[in-house]
């Protein structure tokens, strides 16, 4: 069945396009974005939702979106979206990191040039037919100091064309290295002095706890009088109340906002002083920029759903179209070690370690790791999946720890999955064949080679003559058919290990009857 995507906002329809092309359901309903009761009642039809910054993705939104394997934000910010509570049902959560940029930062220049020659206005004075030419006085840039708070991609795109109208561009981003400031053009300072030297100050970084009024009231006070301010970036960056106090006392002469602490704002406090311009968050509004974050987050959507392939995800490793098939047979393998694990656990997990030896080493560890903590958790925990296996295993206190090595075995990859408890440690170990697939090769230490299989049992008994027979009339007398049959033991008789295929569940009391037998310490059914 092709995967259904919803566009619950105004994307342009190159994205539409796209997603027919590529065998992708879509259906096109820009106003549920803004209607969360209408989308909350579709949103379970769905496998992807495809968003501006328009629609909410609240837990509410999440709850009810049972199909949902990814939200794709044709833009840069996810402040409209949930991540933990996406994350927590397993959605991937993808932007368009580049796409809108050049346009955003082009915005903010221009929102520059609006507050530095009054454009608005003495555009609006014009056509009232009003001839103010002595009231418009404007300043000069050139040569004025431009202060960027957040040098990233919209950053230091307005950083380069700063520099180009010969402004003296000074950054504030304690992310920003020395050799990249360098590469640029830029001074890097900190925030006390870019305020004290800044005539024009612009925000480009995202909302977080830090950044959340950057420029709060005492931050404008301690800015050079006269300064200008731009936001082009998100609300909340700047305490808007403070701002119309420092506007209405001459020391800001100037503020230019996209953006805004509510939005759609329809009121605020800056509205209506003869300083302020205002845009409807139009940054990233330009033909260009929607054609091209449209075109790219359909584009991601769809090789996730079909492909498995993710990139630009904030909430998962990147991996490309050609890595996923790769991948693909490892995944398998590490979240069928984590549920071999997992059934055999019945305490409380401290600590999960997973070693990657040989070519496995070379691949995203990471999606794998993913996948063996959900096959871990799974029997406790039924809804886990690869995305939210980590922040579940957070949330309870389960520490995991990788390695990577080269290959000391006899394998060219092996995985290794070892999980501590109080009182225990197990280890599992296994393979991926050149048949693709995956094979469990160690456990506890104990040599083995068996395949994974819906219905199997798990013996482990003292190496000890007869059993094996006894074992098998018992489940022959059962009904119960033996498909494959894989033994292991540490030393002639020592500790062994029974891996049993069978072919459909074994009742109750066999079981009981399996772990009565002689020598018998321990069995268990296992599913995959
Ligand atoms: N108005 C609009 O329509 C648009 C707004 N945006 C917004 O612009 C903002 C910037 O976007 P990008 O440049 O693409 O992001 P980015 O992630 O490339 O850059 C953000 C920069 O902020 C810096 N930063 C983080 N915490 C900081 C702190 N406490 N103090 C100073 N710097 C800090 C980071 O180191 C990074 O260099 C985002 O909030 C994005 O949502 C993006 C596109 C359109
Ligand atoms: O990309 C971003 O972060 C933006 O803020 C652009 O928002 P929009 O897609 O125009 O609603």
């Amino acid at each position: 069945m092709a995967p259904r995507v919803l566009i619950s906002d105004k994307l342009s329809d190159a994205a539409v396009q796209i997603f027919k092309d590529r065998g992708v359901e879509v259906d096109f309903r820009p106003d549920l974005g803004k209607d969360k009761d209408k989308l909350a009642e579709v949103i379970g039809d769905y496998d992807g939702l495809a968003i501006r910054s328009a629609t909410k993705v609240t837990p509410k939104i999440l709850e009810k979106a049972s199909r949902l394997k990814v939200i794709g934000r044709a833009g840069i910010g996810v402040d409209n979206v949930d991540i933990p509570a996406a994350t927590a049902r397993g959605v991937i959560v993808m932007n368009t990191p580049f796409g809108n940029s050049i346009t955003t930062a082009e915005h903010a220049i221009a929102m520059m040039f609006a507050l530095a020659r009054q454009i608005p206005q003495a555009d609006a004075s014009t056509q009232a037919g009003k001839w103010e030419k002595n009231r418009f006085m404007g300043v000069e840039l050139t040569a004025k100091t431009l202060g960027i708070i957040g040098c990233g991609n919209i950053g230091s795109i307005v950083a380069e064309r700063g520099i180009g109208l010969k402004m003296k561009v000074i950054a504030f981003d304690p992310f920003l290295s020395p050799e990249r400031a360098l590469a640029l053009g830029v001074e890097k300072v900190e925030l006390d002095e870019l305020l004290a030297r800044a005539d024009v100050i612009t925000l480009h970084t995202p909302l977080t706890e830090k950044t959340k009024n950057v420029l709060s009231a005492e931050n404008i006070a301690r800015a050079k009088p006269g300064v200008r301010i731009i936001n082009c970036a998100r609300g909340g960056l700047v305490d808007e109340v403070a701002l119309r106090a420092a506007l209405d006392s001459g020391h800001v002469a100037g503020a230019a906002f996209d953006v805004f602490s509510v939005e759609p704002a329809e009121t605020n406090v800056l509205f209506g002083h003869p300083n302020v311009v205002c845009t409807p968050h139009l940054g990233a509004a330009t033909t260009e920029a929607q054609e091209n974050v449209a075109l790219q987050v359909a584009e991601q959507m769809s090789d996730y759903l079909l492909a498995g392939a993710i990139s630009n995800a904030v909430n998962f490793p990147s991996i490309t179209a050609e890595e996923a098939p790769r991948l693909k047979p490892f995944i398998a393998l590490a979240e069928k070690l984590g549920s071999f694990a997992g059934q055999l656990t019945d305490t409380d997990i401290k600590t999960v370690r997973i070693t990657y030896e040989g070519a496995v080493a070379e691949q995203k560890v990471k999606a794998l790791t993913s996948a063996a903590i959900a096959g871990l958790l799974r029997p406790v925990l039924a809804d886990v999946n690869v995305v939210s296996a980590p922040s579940v295993a957070k949330e309870r206190g389960i520490v995991i720890e990788e390695t990577t090595r080269d290959a000391v075995g006899d394998y060219d990859s092996l995985v290794t999955l070892s999980v501590v408890a109080d009182d225990f440690e197990r280890h599992v170990a296994g393979t991926v064949f050149a048949d693709g697939q995956p094979r469990i090769v160690d456990i506890k230490g104990i040599k083995v080679d068996a395949g994974f299989a819906p219905n199997m049992l798990y013996v482990t008994n003292e190496d000890k003559p007869g059993f094996i027979g006894r074992f098998a009339s018992l489940l022959g007398d059962a009904g119960v058919n033996i498909a494959t049959f894989a033994l292991g033991r540490d030393h002639p008789g020592g500790d062994a290990i029974a891996l049993v295929e069978v072919d459909g569940p074994v009742p109750a009391d066999v079981l009981g009857k399996v772990s009565a037998l002689p020598h018998v310490r321990q069995v268990k059914q296992l599913r995959f």
